[in-house]
């Protein structure tokens, strides 16, 4: 910052520069809001008065007046006593007259005040009938430009009084420092609030500019959490507050997108939070429901709306069909495809609202954090798994699946399929050990986890494509799963792009690859849609298989940036 001009110097050169303070500030001044806080604190007239009090002070002090004596008023006491004892003349009555007068001996007293520099107020002695129970009052005033105060305001049901029921995290209360939670509110600017409702005190809050004077009853206790600003939240929900009719003042609300962090400031309140932004600047939070108030709030939204759970049958619908086809050495088992039993249904108990998250960066001891890619059938997750494999075969790995069906002879066990008995598969399945499992022409086929474990040991990254609904199975801290859907074009770009392209047709029971029909590229472009609107929360990267080596490299880059930077995970990943 530049050295600020003094003015021309003299006795009114703070003045001066006072006047003159923010327009030298301007240029360092981002916002608007900032700027007029300025002029309006510079322009206040009582600084000004202080201002030109202190100059007063300074001035004398430079001249450094030394008293005469200390005791003026002692002094006069003693003159007064020994005058009494002299023969009275016109003059001394005229001199005592003026020694008793209670505005010179006042004057006297502040004279010695002054001379012995104790500046310390005296205070009346207690009483000793004091009431315990008499509550002590506080005058506060703050100086408020056109930003809000930052509290709200409530009537106690029980009391009737009128207290502060939320401080905003950063706002003007806040920084303050001299107003809290429970405070009870009795004047403000000298108007009684007791009578008043709560509307009519905030229109009175609100058009008060400049100085604003309470009267409060500090409330007894106020907590502050040590964990304030440290947990941090991952939106799973879009939030406009102009459209919530629940929360007590729409202009104090934080809107949010999914997929943003939040950092919590306060949890003071069990039904709204205050968040700000992560990142953010602004040092002002809002306010946004709390993960309580939202999860009870959607449940009992969705139980009005009756959900119908989307009936999955891979014989009819492509949609979710997803293949345990990506043994590398074979591409004839392209053509294995089954139901997957855990596909029928989905989830309609969870309810996406928040998830405490914290920064986490995979260090070079630790295992590749499992990459799992989800997407409709076609869009092209394994061509980009082949592409990333072909690549680099040694840095990247897929799981190899077990199945049921006989082993033909050029087929060799672990390589193309782990091959096991019917029996053994489902021993597995009651144990928990497959992700996904399915069954085709009477053989099961299934992705057991201990595959998936094998590939990170030989540290690889491992390359995972699943159903959306088995995600939330594989966000453990052991694979902190890294998600990437791999979102179809436009249908008009699927069209121009896929011209040569095959799909495996989940209609033709002899399951041929064949060119993509029109009905094809609408049924991809329907389930990327429900796939988006009931899983992108579990989403952490999108990249959309337009044109096949932009969707290659951006998926590359997404790799690199896994290895070099933090990401923000679960929180049970990181402390565990
Ligand atoms: N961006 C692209 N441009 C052109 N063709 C593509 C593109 N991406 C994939 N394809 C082609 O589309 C066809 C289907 O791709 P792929 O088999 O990878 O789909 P998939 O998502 O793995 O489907 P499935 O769920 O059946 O396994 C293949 O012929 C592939 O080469």
């Amino acid at each position: 910052m530049p050295a600020l001009s003094t003015g021309s110097g003299g006795d009114t050169g703070l003045y001066e520069l006072l006047a003159s303070l923010p327009a030298q500030l301007q240029p360092h001044v981002d916002s608007q809001e900032d700027l007029t806080f300025l002029w309006d604190m510079f322009g206040e007239k009582s600084l000004h008065s202080l201002v030109k009090i202190h100059e007063k002070l300074n001035y004398y002090e430079k001249q450094s007046p030394v008293p005469m004596l200390h005791g003026a008023s002692a002094l006069a006491d003693d003159l007064a006593e020994e005058l009494q004892s002299k023969p009275l003349n016109s003059e001394i009555r005229e001199l005592l007259k003026l020694l008793s007068k209670p505005n010179l001996k006042a004057l006297l007293s502040v004279h010695d005040t002054v001379a012995q520099k104790n500046y310390d107020p005296v205070l009346p002695p207690m009483p000793d009938d004091i009431d315990d129970e008499e509550d002590s009052v506080k005058i506060i005033r703050l100086v408020k430009n056109r930003e809000p105060l930052g509290a709200t305001i409530k009537r106690d049901e029980h009391t009737g009084a009128v207290i502060v029921a939320r401080i905003m995290r950063g706002g003007a209360a806040d920084r303050s420092g001299l107003i809290h939670v429970g405070d009870e509110l009795k004047e403000v600017n000298g108007i009684p609030v007791d009578d008043k409702k709560p509307e009519e005190i905030i229109r009175i809050l609100s058009q008060s500019q400049g100085a604003i004077t309470f009267k409060i009853i500090p409330s007894v206790k106020e907590q502050t959490s040590s964990k304030e600003g440290k947990i941090f939240m991952k939106a799973l929900f879009d939030y406009d507050p102009s459209e919530d009719k629940a929360i007590p003042c729409k202009e104090a609300g934080l809107p949010f997108r999914k997929g943003e962090i939040l950092q919590i400031m306060s949890q003071d309140d069990a039904t709204w939070w205050q968040a700000k932004l992560e990142g953010d600047t602004n040092p002002r939070a809002g306010l946004i429901p709390s993960k309580h108030f939202q999860e009870r709030r959607l449940a009992l939204r969705r139980s009005d709306v009756q959900v119908q759970p989307l009936k999955i049958s891979n014989r009819k619908s492509s949609s979710f069909r997803r293949s345990f086809r990506l043994s590398k050495k074979d591409k004839k088992t392209n053509k294995t495809m089954y139901e997957c039993k855990k596909s029928d249904q989905y989830d309609t108990a969870d309810v996406p609202t928040y998830e405490e998250v914290a920064k986490y960066r995979r260090q070079p001891h630790e295992k590749y954090r499992l990459i799992v890619l989800v997407g409709p059938v076609g869009v092209g997750v394994n061509e980009l798994k082949r592409k990333l494999l072909i690549s680099d075969s040694q840095h990247y790995g897929v799981t190899v699946p077990h199945t049921t069906r006989p082993r033909r002879s050029q087929e060799s066990d672990g390589v193309e399929y782990i091959f096991i008995s019917k029996h053994l598969f489902e021993t597995d399945v009651q144990n928990n050990k497959f992700i996904e499992y399915g069954e085709y022409k009477n053989n099961y086929y299934g992705t057991s986890i201990d595959s998936v474990r094998s590939v990170l040991a030989k540290n690889k990254v491992c390359l995972l494509d699943v159903q959306p609904h088995t995600v939330k199975h594989l966000r453990t801290l052991e694979f902190k799963p890294f998600v990437i859907f791999i979102k179809p074009p436009s249908i008009q770009r699927l069209r121009e792009t896929r011209k040569n392209a095959k799909i495996i047709s989940s209609k033709d029971e002899k399951s041929a690859a064949k060119p993509f029909q029109e009905e094809d590229f609408q049924e991809m472009i329907r389930s990327a849609q429900i796939m988006e609107s009931q899983y992108s929360h579990l989403f952490d990267k999108v990249i959309v298989n337009d044109d096949l080596t932009t969707a290659y490299n951006e998926l590359k880059t997404t790799f690199d940036k896994l290895e070099r930077e933090a990401f923000w995970v679960p929180v049970s990943w990181v402390h565990s």
